[in-house]
């Protein structure tokens, strides 16, 4: 196998993302070790069970020790916090990273505690599944999922080169843009997506019983994709919202007013509207798959 990318890399977090890069690190070869640092004793224990890590004893100074790479995989509401709980700890010349799901609101608030000479250059992976805990991690999660990159315009060429290295051992595809644009990017792609899904489900259980145990019965394969999503992390998409949120509630803006015409369409009898509509919506989703960035697939979000 190739040459490890980094010496050690220290997860902190060790949930579905966190315990994921452990595994992969190691089958990829993308570090020599692993180190893993939780808040959660429960999670420590079920770290040392699984045996993803070859450090796993909750103390910040032993994990961080001769990390060339740290990667705070928490909730994005906590990663000031827990920058500032690791500042002390850091090895001069570490790269610093992160896999949070908004980037603008991480990098202000874990810049202010990256100490002099350490690298920070946020990431996010765009892959995951509904499933958290550090037994919903699998190695393959990242195969051919991108990863993008929201390095500061003064970064260092070369320490952004190693983490692309990195992500792209582990199998994903690397890009790179302004903390900015991606949230603004995600926002539409799968925090409003979400969003959607949480209430299209919470619309559903405000029925009556009779009606919520009938949608439980007859559950179309629409319905069905939406409990999957409605069911990730409370607290991770709590803390995406109110991190993100001026980007989101601009694009639910937009949404509002495309809904508003589906429904006057509908209310119009407007047939060739809605079939012209569909059809344009149908082609987005076909140059998705020809582009082989189905996520949909059969298989999305099981262990393998
Ligand atoms: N779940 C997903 O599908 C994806 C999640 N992400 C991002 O990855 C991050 C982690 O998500 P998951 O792994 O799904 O979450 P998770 O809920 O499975 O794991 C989070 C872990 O962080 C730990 N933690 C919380 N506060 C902490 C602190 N102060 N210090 C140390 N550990 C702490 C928790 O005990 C837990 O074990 C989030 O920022 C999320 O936005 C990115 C891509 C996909
Ligand atoms: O499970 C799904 O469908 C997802 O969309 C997973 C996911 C959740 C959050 C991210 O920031 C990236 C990917």
């Amino acid at each position: 196998m190739a040459e490890p990318i980094f010496a050690r890399v220290a997860l902190v977090g060790a949930g579905l993302i966190g315990s994921s890069l452990a595994r992969a690190a190691r089958d990829f070869g993308a570090a020599r070790a692993v180190a893993i640092l939780d808040a959660s004793p429960d999670v420590m224990a079920r770290v040392r069970d699984l045996g993803i890590a070859d450090e796993a004893s909750g103390d910040p100074a032993a994990a961080l020790k001769g990390a060339d790479l740290v990667i705070i995989c928490t909730p994005v509401g906590v990663c000031g916090a827990v920058a500032e709980q690791l500042a002390a700890y850091l090895e001069p010349g570490a790269l610093l990273s992160d896999v949070g799901s908004v980037k603008e609101s991480v990098v202000a608030q874990v810049a202010p505690h990256v100490p002099p000479g350490v690298h920070f250059i946020p990431a996010h992976p765009i892959a995951g599944t509904e499933f958290s805990g550090p037994d919903a991690g699998f190695s393959t999660l990242f195969q051919n999922r991108w990863c993008i990159l929201t390095p500061p315009g003064d970064a260092d060429p070369a320490a952004v080169d190693r983490l692309a290295r990195f992500w792209t051992r582990i199998g994903a595809r690397v890009e790179t843009m302004s903390p900015e644009h991606h949230d603004r990017v995600l926002a539409l792609t799968s925090h409003l997506p979400h969003l959607i899904a949480y209430n299209i489900v919470g619309t559903a259980d405000d029925f009556g019983e009779d009606t919520r145990s009938e949608v439980i019965k007859f559950s179309a394969s629409g319905f069905r994709d939406f409990t999957r999503i409605a069911a990730s992390d409370p607290t991770m998409w709590r803390d995406i919202f109110l991190s993100n949120r001026e980007a989101v509630l601009e694009m639910l803006g937009r949404f509002n007013e495309d809904l508003s015409v589906l429904q006057r369409m509908i209310r119009r009898g407007d047939g060739q509207g809605l079939h012209d509509f569909f059809s344009r919506t149908r082609a987005i989703r076909r140059s998705i798959i020809e582009q082989g960035q189905d996520t949909a697939a059969p298989d999305f979000g099981r262990r393998k």
